[in-house]
């Protein structure tokens, strides 16, 4: 049995959703750290800082976690990645680490900035190497948080996270240069990867998390169509792979069934419609395993 550790803060709340939707139902009650499971393969759950997961889990006291990758780079941490899981605090995406400075600032890009600068952040390590590169020397200070409302009081250059962008636009600050790209891991120990039990467990339970993410967005379709019209459908369908054709029973019928994209139907139900497919039936999906 394995020992997972969930990550606290932005990614908790879409973590927990994403367990439940996976069918690994974590039971947490406000403020529960130590939250139950009932699964024959997870022996324990807790929920920690994401900046603390990677590190707890290359030293072995975690098998598998989640944190972003952002915080393996940071914390330098040696760890498997099992596997990327793209959700984020807000949506599907790709969040960015980014050096910025107030808006009406001259600085282009971040060769721009000036030797001996304030710089702001929560990642002083990687921040560190990437000034250091550039060969330009900053006075670096770490930021617990609120790191956006230093600049340009208290600090010249910050460097933090951006997602939607609206933080970095409230407080008047524009990009000058990304530093690093991150989206959610999973992450596991080692050893726990080497071990043929174990890992067949993180498969399991990568592949549930995996088949949810993959099933966002998408829907089932299903109708059926009379077999003069059959050619004309399936070339209307935005398949997966191939759609499913099947002949109904005693008829010149055909059921028709696809995987299509949910922000597509509202254009193809119609279309389908007209092109002569008949009781169209659309189905919410749960999980894809590929
Ligand atoms: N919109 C987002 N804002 C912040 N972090 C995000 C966002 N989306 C995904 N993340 C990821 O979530 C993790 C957040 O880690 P962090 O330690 O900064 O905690 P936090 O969730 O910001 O907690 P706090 O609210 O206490 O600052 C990082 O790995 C980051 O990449
Ligand atoms: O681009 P956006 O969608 O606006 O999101 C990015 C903001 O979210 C995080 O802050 P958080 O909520 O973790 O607060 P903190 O600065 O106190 O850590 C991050 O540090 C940015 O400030
Ligand atoms: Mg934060």
């Amino acid at each position: 049995m394995i020992n997972i550790a969930i990550p606290k803060g932005s990614l908790e709340e879409q973590t927990l959703l994403l367990f439940k939707q996976a069918d690994l139902e974590i039971k947490k009650t406000s403020r529960d750290y130590n939250p139950k499971i009932n699964d024959p393969r997870i022996e324990k759950i807790k929920i920690l800082r994401p900046q603390e997961i990677p590190k707890y889990i290359e030293e072995g006291y975690f098998d598998l976690g989640i944190s972003g990758r952002d915080w393996v780079v940071e914390s330098s941490s040696d760890v498997v990645e099992v596997a990327d899981m793209p959700y984020s605090k807000q949506g599907a995406g790709i969040v960015k680490i980014v050096i910025a400075v107030p808006q009406d600032s001259d600085i282009q890009s971040a060769k721009d900035i000036k030797p001996g600068s304030r710089v702001t952040t929560e990642y002083p390590n990687i921040t560190k190497k990437f000034f250091d590169d550039l060969g330009i020397p900053v006075d670096l200070h770490f930021s617990y948080g609120a790191t956006e409302a230093k600049v340009p009081d208290l600090m010249d250059v910050v460097v933090d996270l951006t997602e939607t962008g609206s933080t970095l636009r409230k407080n008047g600050l524009k990009i000058v240069d990304v530093m690093l790209e991150s989206s959610s891991k999973l992450i596991a120990n080692k050893e726990s990867w080497d071990d043929p039990v174990k890992r067949k467990e993180i498969e399991e339970i990568k592949t549930l998390l995996l088949a949810v993410i993959e099933a966002r967005g998408k829907v089932l379709i299903d109708m059926n169509v009379p077999a003069d019209k059959l050619d004309s459908v399936i070339e209307a369908l935005p398949s997966l792979k191939r759609p499913t054709v099947s002949q109904l029973y005693n008829s010149d019928y055909y059921a028709v069934e696809s995987v299509v994209n949910k922000n597509e139907v509202n254009i193809l139900i119609p279309k389908l419609k007209d092109l002569g497919a008949e009781d169209i039936l659309e189905l919410d999906i749960s999980k894809i395993v590929h």
